[in-house]
């Protein structure tokens, strides 16, 4: 069963890291100017996607990177001032705390429900957010959509009316499964959520899933290759990438 979005609004809530921070488990094989430039390609992706969904009422962003809020406005995005600033500076993101003040942010606009999505997935389908709102619409449930090792959270959709409790760190999808706060979480392996870019072997699982044949991006006037903006950043790092795995 599913609703009128306007009795019961959608948005997609990414949190969004300091971009000259992000992806620093990858320093050991791309320099600083292409991991941010491959945050900023997973991040388009990510965009692209939501904004392509048809269950969704917005998407907002939470960060406290003035870089990055700019950037996502340029793809219609609404940012939501990340307010616990020092985190990053003291060597820990707090993500949780991000994705609280994100939440406040969303109630603040009206939406009932937020699809939290990471910045790092780029070949996130609009087709499986829509699947995940519905689950989550049809089950009166939180839904937590796994990691490809099942261990971290790559998607999940919760009610805003009353608190959730994100756990986001190790092992993150079992404690999610286990959160008792909005009731029973339902798994759904959703294969488009599976890719979170973190390591150099996810750099390495990027390109055998990107075909050869789309690894140039956007052709004008066609439909957005999957990862397309991600598939052109791979095609200038990639001899860089490939170097440091060999
Ligand atoms: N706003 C905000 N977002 C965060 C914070 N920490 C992580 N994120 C975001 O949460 C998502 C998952 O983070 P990670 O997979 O750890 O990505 P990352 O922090 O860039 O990667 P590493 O630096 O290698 O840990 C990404 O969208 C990050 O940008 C934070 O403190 N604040
Ligand atoms: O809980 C999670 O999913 C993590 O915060 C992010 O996981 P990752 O480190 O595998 O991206």
């Amino acid at each position: 069963m599913t609703y009128p979005s306007r009795l019961d609004p959608v948005w997609a809530l990414l949190p969004v890291k300091t971009f000259t921070a992000a992806k620093s488990r990858l320093s050991g094989c791309l320099s600083p100017d292409q991991r941010i430039a491959l945050q900023q390609a997973m991040l388009a992706d990510v965009l692209t996607a939501a904004n392509r969904a048809r269950s969704l009422d917005g998407v907002a962003v939470v960060t406290r990177d003035p870089v990055a809020a700019g950037f996502v406005r340029r793809f219609g995005a609404h940012v939501v001032a990340e307010a616990h600033v020092g985190a990053e500076e003291a060597g820990g993101c707090d993500l949780n705390r991000a994705l609280a003040d994100g939440v406040r942010g969303l109630r603040a606009m009206g939406a009932a429900r937020a699809l939290v999505v990471p910045a790092d997935i780029p070949f996130l389908d609009p087709a499986e957010i829509d699947a995940a709102v519905a689950l989550a619409r049809g089950a009166r449930a939180p839904v937590a959509v796994p990691s490809r090792d099942r261990g971290g959270t790559n998607g999940l959709v919760v009610r805003l009316d009353r608190p959730f409790g994100f756990t986001f760190g190790a092992d993150s999808f079992r404690r999610h499964l286990a959160n008792p706060a909005q009731g029973p979480v339902m798994p759904a392996a959703l294969p488009s959520f599976a890719l979170d870019v973190d390591l150099p072997a996810d750099l390495a699982a990027l390109r055998r899933r990107l075909p050869a044949g789309i690894r140039g991006g956007v052709i004008p006037g066609l439909p957005p290759c999957p990862a397309a903006h991600t598939a052109l950043w791979l095609a200038e790092a990639r001899p860089c990438v490939r170097e440091h795995q060999t």
